[in-house]
């Protein structure tokens, strides 16, 4: 199929200026036709051209369906001209702005003949209906108590509109308690009726969405989460998220930006990332799913303050990241993991994940998977050490990342070059060390520095990992002899006994929700979920190039 083939071509009018305008498969181009005017002008050939990839056009309808959000001159103009020539379509488009967001534009093409104008929508359309990965029909859960409590006015006033426009049908749920959209996912909603799941709130919310769909999956499936080698299946429908959070950092990490209409706009085009979720048990019990975080000590500590302190909105994470910090604990204990094998980068080379990533394409199959563990895990079940590297020591944080965990906070994130959908997480073991070398090592994670480039930093790309606390018992015996409280590091409090105990053990906080157990095992599930995403984009694509910006054509206009 030739994709420069035209499909249609005519001489339409733009606002006044008589315009080529040109689809073919794959792009709809535009530029003005006068070129003795042009040429008079000093502006060179295509310094007006402007196109647009099909697979970016949101919408195309006749003009009087588009919302008229032109100013009173400009519609009095308008309606001299719609005079000569009356008949009009409008194509709303994606237009790429600063910093990976996008905003949807409008474009309106008048000319005096009716039918052609109907021809240009009906064309337009049947290309829009070849794009098969575009959702018709979405399941919209709103959390209205995330971040600041705006989910619900977000969704109303920036996305709504952008579906409507795109002529998706949407169910709309406003969660009443935590858990709603979980259960609800688990157990009554219908599936079959959706192309999508979309989540308006933070990254709790989103887990709540991943732990309903996943779960939903395997129980159709037949398969018992809490084994911890069960071979999990994948989710067919896709999940979108609208940021309405504190952190969002699943959003930033895979689409570049927290902003609700560019995350409605990737839900429009049909984008599809997938993402690796790491399963965690306790010994045969499954505890819980995490697509970003993992951490104990620091985060676990941050986060089991936090929560006492939801009612600060997003600050409680500040307030309670000074307080942890100040805390200084370290924790004793045992991390084994499997090293990822192959051509998988590890988490201090600089190849970052982005939109495409080759490192991401390649999905093992299963069975490729299967036998290459199988040997290790059978040793492994066995209590051998087979592959699975032993660290014993005293950490001031335990954290696995699955992806990088940029968010505004960290622009790079917790591991800068950890990827989306690569089947691994990158372990990162920060040991006992001073407060202030800690404090080198967080603040790196808000500049370009390397925060992993410390002697008490070590860094593994893993593909399992399990942790084991120090015994209680132990440690409190020989918290004895060696008590806590040392130089640079001053325990919670300093009743010796009850303290020992106190600061013995951490938790672990998963995606931001603390779990029940220390003692875990970690596996990674290589894509088992796909986002309306397609990572962060390496360049803003240049879609047209204006060679005076004063001659830039006044009728665009984009919804916000
Ligand atoms: N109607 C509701 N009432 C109370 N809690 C809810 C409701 N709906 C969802 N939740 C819970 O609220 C928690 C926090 O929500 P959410 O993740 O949207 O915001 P956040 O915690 O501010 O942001 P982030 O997770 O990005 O830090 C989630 O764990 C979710 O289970
Ligand atoms: C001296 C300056 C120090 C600055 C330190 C910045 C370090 C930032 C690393 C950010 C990593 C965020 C990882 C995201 C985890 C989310 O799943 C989780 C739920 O939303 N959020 C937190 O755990 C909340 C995590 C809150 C981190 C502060
Ligand atoms: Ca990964």
């Amino acid at each position: 199929m030739d994709k420069q083939a035209k499909l249609l071509s005519s001489r339409l009018f733009l606002k006044h200026r008589q315009v080529e305008v040109v689809l073919n498969r794959s792009v709809l181009t535009w530029k003005e036709a006068d070129k003795e005017r042009k040429r008079s002008s000093g502006i060179s050939e295509g310094a007006h051209s402007r196109s647009v990839q099909v697979c970016e056009i949101v919408a195309v309808s006749r003009t009087e369906d588009v919302d008229d959000k032109r100013t009173r001159k400009s519609r009095k103009e308008a309606k001299q001209h719609s005079q000569l020539y009356p008949h009009a379509f409008t194509v709303s488009y994606v237009m790429r702005t600063r910093r990976h967001q996008w905003r949807c534009s409008d474009v309106t093409f008048h000319c005096d003949n009716q039918e052609l104008c109907d021809q240009w929508i009906r064309v337009t359309n049947e290309q829009l209906s070849l794009l098969t990965d575009r959702p018709k029909s979405l399941l919209v859960y709103i959390n209205p108590f995330g971040g600041k409590r705006r989910g619900k006015r977000i969704y109303e006033q920036k996305v709504a509109p952008v579906f409507h426009r795109a002529g998706i049908s949407t169910d709309v749920i406003v969660t009443e308690r935590a858990n709603h959209a979980r259960d609800h996912l688990e157990t009554e909603a219908n599936l079959d009726k959706y192309d999508g799941v979309v989540c308006v709130g933070g990254d709790g919310m989103f887990s709540e969405i991943l732990h309903g769909l996943v779960s939903r999956t395997q129980t159709d499936h037949d398969v018992d989460q809490n084994q911890l080698d069960a071979e999990l299946v994948p989710c067919s429908i896709r999940i979108g998220i609208i940021p309405a959070g504190s952190t969002d950092c699943i959003c930033f990490a895979t689409v570049g930006a927290n902003d609700p209409v560019t995350s409605a706009l990737h839900i429009v085009v049909g984008d599809s990332q997938p993402m690796d979720v790491c399963s965690v048990h306790h010994n045969d019990i499954f505890l819980r799913y995490s697509v970003s975080l993992l951490g104990y000590g620091f985060y676990g500590d941050l986060l089991t303050d936090s929560e006492r302190k939801r009612w600060l909105g997003p600050a409680r994470y500040d307030l309670s990241g000074v307080k942890t910090f100040l805390s200084h604990n370290y924790y004793k204990g045992t991390v084994s993991f499997l090293p990822a094998e192959g051509n998988l980068g590890n988490p201090k080379d600089k190849q970052q994940c982005r939109s495409g990533c080759h490192i991401c394409q390649h999905k093992p199959s299963s069975k490729d998977q299967h036998s290459e563990m199988s040997d290790k895990k059978e040793k492994s079940a066995k209590g051998d050490s087979g592959d699975w590297n032993v660290i014993h020591g005293k950490f001031i944080a335990i954290n696995a990342a699955t992806m990088s965990c940029a968010c505004p906070r960290s622009p790079k994130g917790m591991s800068p070059s950890a990827h989306l959908a690569d089947g691994t997480a990158d372990l990162i073991l920060v040991r006992k060390c001073s407060r202030l070398d800690f404090f080198r090592h967080l603040l790196r994670h808000t500049n370009k520095n390397d925060q992993f480039d410390h002697s008490f930093v070590e860094v593994h790309r893993v593909r399992k990992f399990r942790f084991q606390p120090q015994h209680l018992k132990l440690a409190s015996l020989e918290d004895l002899s060696e008590p806590l409280q040392k130089k640079g590091f001053n325990p919670i409090c300093s009743a010796q006994t009850a303290c020992s105990y106190s600061a013995a053990h951490s938790s672990w906080t998963c995606d931001g929700e603390l779990l029940p157990h220390t003692a875990i095992q970690v596996s990674v599930q290589c894509q088992l979920i796909r986002l309306f995403a397609r990572g962060i984009e390496e360049q803003q694509q240049q879609q047209f190039v204006f060679e005076d910006p004063c001659t830039l054509w006044p009728l665009e206009q984009s919804t916000n």
